[in-house]
């Protein structure tokens, strides 16, 4: 009966909630984990009594020193008001740094004293709190960490709380790498301990994309290869490796970029309904679209590498790492037999850009001859300015009958003024406090994704596939498009897409009239 009621009593008084960022003095930790908890701390959805914050690193530095070192990407000049300068100190001094590395039981079990004492001056029970560890740190290390952290650092499950460990990406370099890292991981914690972090699945017009596709009426019937003749996802960006390039050389842009981030875009565009909203349901259909992917053809890719990027001196003189790759995939499935999904990412192009761009068929029997204006498309910016628009042809306002191209826009910041869109981290944060795991990668997922890539990637690690040279700032090698145009993607000339001016409706069409 005592050992009842003492359980009650630790169920009851479990509250108390502690981050671990390991890696606290790496990139990915000031860039983003330390302002996503930061955010989630400011919004009240960590509170001060109940929330600790440990860093945990090699580096040897004070408490205050990490504090300082993470202060400046919590505020900036657009963001001082009093309220925010209060909220940062009271946030900074929830944050305790412990170094140690990540190998030996000292620094783990110097951890899980600091939280047993933490746990005391709260007045809960030992070993009950919920534990969040956070990996920020190369995934070569994860292995020795996660065993550390099941030896030494484990909440008492018996007693309530739970532990859970988030992992970034790359999740492995191939099939056979990501496999063994799994079963590590796996043979430590079970699969719903585990958060698998893709942070593009954190990305607001990302996590729309269901919604779209399954709460309109509009899409149902269009959503397949009747009508769709190709997608594109991509993502552009207008910088190179900018200091990460020893990182980069090691994996290239498909494993940084298109495997993961484009990959889940990739399955949210063209998986089947799930049975309901349930992650798992969501996840298994994730797999099955993965699972129909075919071969990809040697013909149907291009790799680039800019110009230059062999000058960083982390990256060796002979390097074979695309920095660009444009890439048709195509799924053998009653759907989407014969649609090419071109997937397409690059650094040091010439803008920053992600999208989604779906292009439907010409119109059959097309008596407005509206071939010639361009197809209609629907367009999915996931950033920079979030929007969706839907390009098509309509009747060019004048007296005459002429056709044009034109837009249904929705662009969030005229459509939802005011509102703060949550960065992805800070998003994906909170479901892992939740034990939400929909927006995470599942172990087979995984292994599917890397099916997908694996040979493709072993063909130009041995050289047999070689990345063509692009100029920093151009759109990539030109045999990206024509490889595009291959597909069967048809460039729209002559439209632009006319943005939003302040003028009233009404207005803007008399001023259009006026000027046609
Ligand atoms: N930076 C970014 O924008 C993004 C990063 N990621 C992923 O997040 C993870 C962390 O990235 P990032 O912060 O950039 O990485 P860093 O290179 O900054 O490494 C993080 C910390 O890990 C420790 N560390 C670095 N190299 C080693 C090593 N070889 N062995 C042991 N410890 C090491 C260092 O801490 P110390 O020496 O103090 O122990 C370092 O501060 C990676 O998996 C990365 O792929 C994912 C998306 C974006
Ligand atoms: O994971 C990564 O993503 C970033 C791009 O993220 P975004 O949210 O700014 O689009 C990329 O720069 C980096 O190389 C890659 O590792």
């Amino acid at each position: 009966m005592h050992q009842i009621t003492k359980r009650l009593q630790a169920i009851v008084k479990v509250a108390v909630r502690i981050f671990f960022v390991l890696g606290a003095s790496g990139d990915l930790a000031k860039k983003k984990t330390f302002p996503a908890l930061f955010n989630l701390f400011r919004q009240g959805f960590l509170h001060p009594d109940e929330v600790h914050i440990f860093g945990y690193a090699r580096t040897k530095i004070s408490d205050d020193e990490l504090r300082n070192r993470i202060r400046g990407y919590l505020i900036n000049d657009k963001n001082a008001s009093p309220e925010h300068v209060e909220k940062l100190s009271k946030f900074l001094e929830l944050i305790k740094y412990v170094s140690g590395s990540y190998d030996s039981e000292e620094g783990f079990r110097l951890l899980d004293k600091e939280i047993s004492e933490h746990e005391l001056s709260k007045n809960s029970v030992e070993g009950t709190s919920r534990r969040l560890f956070y990996l920020a740190l190369p995934p070569s290390v994860y292995p020795s960490v996660c065993k550390m952290i099941r030896n030494f650092c484990m909440n008492r499950s018996d007693l309530g709380g739970w532990t859970r460990i988030v992992v970034e990406k790359p999740f492995g370099k191939d099939l056979e790498s990501a496999e063994q890292l799994s079963t590590q991981i796996g043979e430590l914690f079970e699969e719903p301990q585990i958060y698998r972090i893709d942070h593009y699945l954190g990305k607001e017009l990302v996590q729309n994309l269901l919604v779209l596709r399954f709460a309109n009426r509009f899409f149902l019937p269009l959503w397949n290869r009747d009508n769709i003749d190709n997608v594109q996802i991509v993502f552009r960006e207008d910088f190179g490796t900018d200091g990460r390039g020893g990182y980069f050389d090691e994996y290239g842009i498909i494993r940084d970029i298109i495997q993961n981030h484009l990959l889940q875009v990739f399955c949210l565009v063209a998986m089947e309904k799930p049975v309901s909203l349930k992650p798992e349901h969501i996840r298994d259909e994730k797999v099955k679209v993965l699972q129909s992917v075919l071969p990809i053809k040697d013909e149907e890719v291009v790799l680039g590498q800019y110009e230059g990027y062999r000058d960083d001196p982390t990256v060796p003189d002979q390097s074979n790492t695309p920095t660009f790759a444009t890439l048709v995939l195509r799924i053998h499935n009653e759907r989407w037999e014969g649609v090419p999904f071109v997937l397409k990412a690059g650094k040091a192009l010439n803008s920053r850009k992600a999208e989604i761009r779906v292009q439907f068929k010409d119109v059959p029997g097309d008596i407005y001859k509206c071939k010639k204006q361009g197809r209609n498309e629907f367009v999915i910016r996931l950033q920079p300015s979030e929007a969706m628009y839907m390009k098509l042809t309509v009747k060019q306002p004048g007296l005459e009958m002429s056709t044009a191209q034109s837009e249904l826009d929705l662009s969030y910041v005229q459509r939802y003024q005011g509102v703060t869109i949550p960065e992805a981290y800070e998003r994906l944060i909170l479901d892992t406090i939740r034990g939400d795991q929909q927006h995470f990668v599942r172990r087979d997922e995984l292994k599917a994704a890397w099916e997908i890539f694996t040979p493709l990637l072993h063909r130009i690690d041995d050289g047999e596939m070689k990345p063509l040279p692009y100029q920093p700032g151009s759109r990539g090698p030109a045999e990206a498009d024509e490889l595009l145009a291959k597909a069967g993607y048809v460039q729209t000339h002559g439209y632009k897409k006319k943005t939003k001016t302040t003028l009233n409706p009404h207005q803007a069409t008399r001023q259009e009239c006026a000027s046609a």
